[in-house]
């Protein structure tokens, strides 16, 4: 029998075990962030997390936040950026079907998220990574990170590095990485405002009212049932359902068996427990979707489908190809490149070493090589004819990545067989509105329930950059604390 996610009637309540004004499931960057500004809004705040400690797959993360509109970071760095141009972006990028009214309350409230992020205690070294990669290698604190500098997107929006990482000391992901910089300072701050934390404590069910209102939730400790009551509100923040295998079935089936960026407390407790309070959900089917190659070997080869042809501008971001390769590709591509891109890839520095791996085949021709892959004849030698006719003039008339990166194919070449090289994690859930309030499906706001993060729909409906997991978790997290507050 699966465990039931109904809603408890407040009135067969007799005695609460713990209480707040706002009581918070999940200690992660929306958790935290929503802890901060309730109580900062005179609330007292209880956060409960499943897990033995507070963190979430944010303290575990590369820490990457979605900043801009001319930060203090952008602008000591040398680039324009304006809430407008970051607005045309996302709106572009993360799309289709993407909520305006949060793009356009992040986009222009983001100066003010930085501020108050380094006000909490949040440090950005002043210094920019502008080669292709996954992560920084050391501690800078500037990069693109969603194909800003990229086709299509440097056609739409003026190219802007949005991706602000904390500086950490001794990169050691998980104990010293940037995720962990970022959230130490919000918990320290967090503390420091006298949020209490309880944890080993699974929020399973909510508490509501005959009228629907959320007055708190049960939660399971060690067995036990804990009621926790919630005199102004309740706050989602448990994270995605990537570690839900039937939602992953019923919602985003590409992802089966291939989770990734996310934890296994991310089960979906959060949107099963509002969806059966009546909770509206958007965008279930989204992911981001991590390709496992190396940006700087990409960048200076060609990447082609099980046809042999180009589908992306190569030199665009790592997210980007890993959903293009599992959505539209059947999760087939291989990487092809000449002897002297690749040692010229080799001699660069990089965060991801380990997916510099030998390649799969190496022939003389390139008509060897499409033979040895099991290619059509003719498909890939027709694609290297093409860009090589193109790349001479310093140009890629049809997936337009950047001249820096053209050089036609020569000598000696290989291919790396990149099938199955995607994972992920899910964007989809509770639908709320620009105060992180959470929607019923008839469209109202549930009286008393809040969420944020992963747990909901956010500024992803369907495309993603790198940072707006942690953006979106800690901007709409505050707004949930702030509204939670409010009753
Ligand atoms: C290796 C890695 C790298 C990443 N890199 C980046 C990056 O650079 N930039 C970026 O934006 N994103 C990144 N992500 C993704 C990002 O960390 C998450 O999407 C983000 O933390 C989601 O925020 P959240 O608050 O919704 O969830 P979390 O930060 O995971 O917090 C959710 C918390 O809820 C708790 N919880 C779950 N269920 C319950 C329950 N029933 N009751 C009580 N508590 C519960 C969990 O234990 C957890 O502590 C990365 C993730 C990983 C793992």
């Amino acid at each position: 029998m699966p465990e039931s996610r109904r809603p408890v009637a407040f009135a067969d309540i007799d005695t609460w075990d713990l209480e707040a004004d706002v009581v918070i499931a999940g200690h992660g960057i929306a958790g935290v962030s929503a802890a901060i500004e309730a109580a900062r809004a005179g609330a007292e705040v209880l956060i409960l997390d499943r897990a033995g400690g507070w963190g979430g797959a944010a303290a575990l993360s590369g820490g990457w936040i979605y900043l801009g509109g001319g930060t203090p970071l952008q602008r000591a760095l040398g680039f324009e950026d304006s809430a407008e141009n970051m607005e045309t972006f996302m709106t572009a990028a993360l799309g289709p079907g993407v909520d305006g009214g949060k793009i356009h309350a992040y986009a222009h409230g983001s100066l003010e998220h930085y501020d108050w992020l380094t006000g909490c205690g949040v440090v950005f070294k002043e210094e920019f990574w502008g080669e292709p990669g996954w992560e920084v290698p050391h501690d800078e604190g500037l990069g693109y990170s969603g194909g800003e500098n990229a086709s299509p997107f440097r056609e739409i929006a003026t190219p802007a590095p949005r991706g602000h990482i904390p500086q950490m000391t001794d990169k050691r992901t998980g104990v010293r990485g940037a995720g962990y910089m970022l959230m130490k300072p919000l918990v320290e701050t967090a503390e420091t405002l006298g949020v209490r934390a309880e944890y080993d404590t699974r929020a399973q069910r909510l508490v509501t009212a005959a009228d629907g209102t959320v007055e708190g939730l049960v939660a399971r400790r060690f067995g036990t049932d804990v009621r926790v009551r919630a005199r102004r509100g309740v706050v989602l923040a448990t994270g995605s359902f990537a570690y839900n295998a039937e939602m992953i079935e019923a919602y985003a089936p590409r992802l089966i068996g291939r989770p990734a960026a996310a934890i296994e407390e991310h089960d979906g407790a959060g949107i099963l427990m509002a969806q059966a309070a009546g909770a509206a959900l958007a965008h279930m089917d989204a992911t981001e979707v991590a390709f496992f190659g190396d940006p700087q070997m990409m960048a200076r080869g060609i990447l082609v489908n099980g046809r042999g042809q180009r589908f992306i501008a190569e030199d665009t971001y790592g997210g980007r190809i890993g959903q293009a390769v599992l959505i539209q590709q059947d999760n087939a591509a291989y990487l092809v490149m000449d002897m002297d891109a690749h040692e010229e890839a080799l001699g660069t520095e990089t965060s991801t070493p380990y997916f510099r791996q030998p390649p799969t085949w190496a022939a003389e021709t390139v008509a060897e090589l499409e033979s040895d892959m099991g290619l059509p004849a003719g498909t890939l030698t027709a694609t290297v004819d093409a860009y090589n006719r193109h790349a001479a003039d310093g140009a890629d008339p049809v997936l337009h990545k950047k001249a820096q990166w053209l050089r036609p194919l020569s000598g000696p070449v290989a291919a790396w067989d990149m099938r199955g090289f995607t994972a992920g994690f899910t964007l989809g859930g509770l639908r709320t509105d620009v105060d992180s309030r959470v929607l019923h499906v008839d469209g109202a706001p549930i009286p008393g329930l809040f969420a944020a993060g992963r747990c909901t729909s956010g500024v992803c409906a369907g495309g993603y950059a790198s940072g707006t997991s942690l953006g979106d978790g800690s901007f709409f997290g505050r707004r949930a604390g702030v509204s939670a507050a409010s009753g």
